[in-house]
């Protein structure tokens, strides 16, 4: 069987992940997490684009492999317009996008595609690619009404570990990820809680700038009232509204760190204000979560709860407390993002599937 390189670079708020499989092996995997501290030089996302790209031709050398034997990258896609779920291949189109379509709304994700589509390039042959990125729409139209027509919801998520992990749980329980109702909740540097209905997440947060739970480092619902008022209160920037919602809120305005396992920590030394707004934050997730079983209607199989934070009991222990009624709750530490990005990649290398057209 041919054997095929793929390197797979994801961009996530607070962290760096870089892999290399040889068709389905894992050869390299590597987190590299980056503190507040380090990501205050950079004055958006844009101009981090060097500092992470490095980050990952760094990491490749170290490791000793040879870019120019990849076959394929595969990047985590970001603020692009809402699509399907699927495995796209990076085009001009693209790109142009991920540089100017998001304005002020921005996220490390829009540097996947970018970054992989400039490492294929320098080597003969290879091909870029996104799969499932964060804009990934399949939202019941109920769902996107807000009180005001002109600002309705939009469904900007974890849609590749949402749906990576609801797949490998379908697959636990044999079963086919249609025929099941599911409800994941993602805590990364963003969180969100999304409702799957067979197969289609009719019901999610914005966990970037829009409403839900506040996490690690965004500022999820707030009084809207009491938002509009200090927009205009004359004493903050346009930039420094937006950053005080995405980048400088939740644990960030709260605890000054973006690093929950550091706050957990903090907390479990006796920190009274750590622990309570560790405790705040995961009150808000188990509301989400209760929201969503009220969209799939009380028809729940499981809840799947996810992402890095979902690697800490003390985190994951407050959520418990108010969702174990549900029952069937699932913890699924870290991320299966990696893999499921290869894997697409894989698949269109292979001839299994075609590559979308964005
Ligand atoms: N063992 C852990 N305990 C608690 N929090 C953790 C742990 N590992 C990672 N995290 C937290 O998870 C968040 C990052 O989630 P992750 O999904 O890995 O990254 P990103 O959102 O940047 O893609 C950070 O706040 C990080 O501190
Ligand atoms: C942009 C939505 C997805 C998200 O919040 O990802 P991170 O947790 O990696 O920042």
């Amino acid at each position: 069987m041919e054997k095929f390189k793929i390197l797979v670079v994801n961009p996530g708020s607070t962290s760096t992940k870089i892999a290399v499989y040889e068709n389905i092996k894992s050869v390299l995997l590597k987190t590299l997490r980056h503190s507040s501290e380090e990501l205050a030089p950079f004055k958006d996302i844009p101009s981090q684009y060097e500092f992470r790209k490095k980050a990952v031709l760094d990491e490749l050398e170290t490791a000793g492999i040879e870019v120019n034997e990849i076959n394929a990258v595969v990047g985590r896609g970001g603020l692009l317009r809402p699509i399907p779920s699927g495995v796209y291949e990076v085009n001009e189109t693209m790109k142009n996008d991920l540089k100017n379509r998001s304005g002020k709304q921005q996220h490390a994700s829009n540097l996947g595609g970018l970054i992989a589509d400039d490492i294929a390039k320098s080597i003969h042959g290879a091909r870029a690619f996104i799969a499932d990125p964060v804009v990934v729409d399949e939202l019941h139209e109920v769902a996107r009404i807000t009180g005001l027509p002109e600002l309705p919801r939009t469904s900007v998520f974890h849609a590749l570990n949402q749906k990576a992990v609801a797949r490998n749980y379908a697959r636990s329980v044999e079963k086919k990820y249609e025929d099941l109702n599911l409800i994941v909740a993602h805590l990364g540097g963003g969180i969100s809680v999304g409702a799957h209905l067979k197969g289609q997440i009719v019901d999610v947060n914005n966990a970037l700038d829009g409403y839900g739970p506040f996490s690690p480092e965004r500022a999820g619902t707030l009084p809207s009232g009491a938002l509009v008022d200090m927009c205009f209160s004359g004493k903050f920037s346009h930039d420094e509204m937006r950053k005080k919602v995405t980048g400088n809120g939740g644990l960030m305005a709260h605890l000054g760190t973006n690093q929950a396992h550091e706050a957990s920590r903090r907390a479990q030394e006796g920190e009274k204000n750590a622990e309570l707004v560790i405790h705040a934050m995961a009150y808000q997730v188990a509301k989400a979560v209760g929201g969503c079983v009220s969209v799939l209607q009380g028809q729940v199989d499981a809840v799947l709860i996810t992402g890095g934070m979902a690697q800490n009991d003390f985190v994951v222990g407050f959520i418990r407390k108010y969702i174990d009624w549900i029952g069937n709750i699932k913890i699924y530490p870290g991320e299966d993002e990696m893999s499921a990005l290869a894997m697409n990649a894989l698949e269109v290398l292979r001839g299994e599937r075609d590559a979308k057209i964005y």
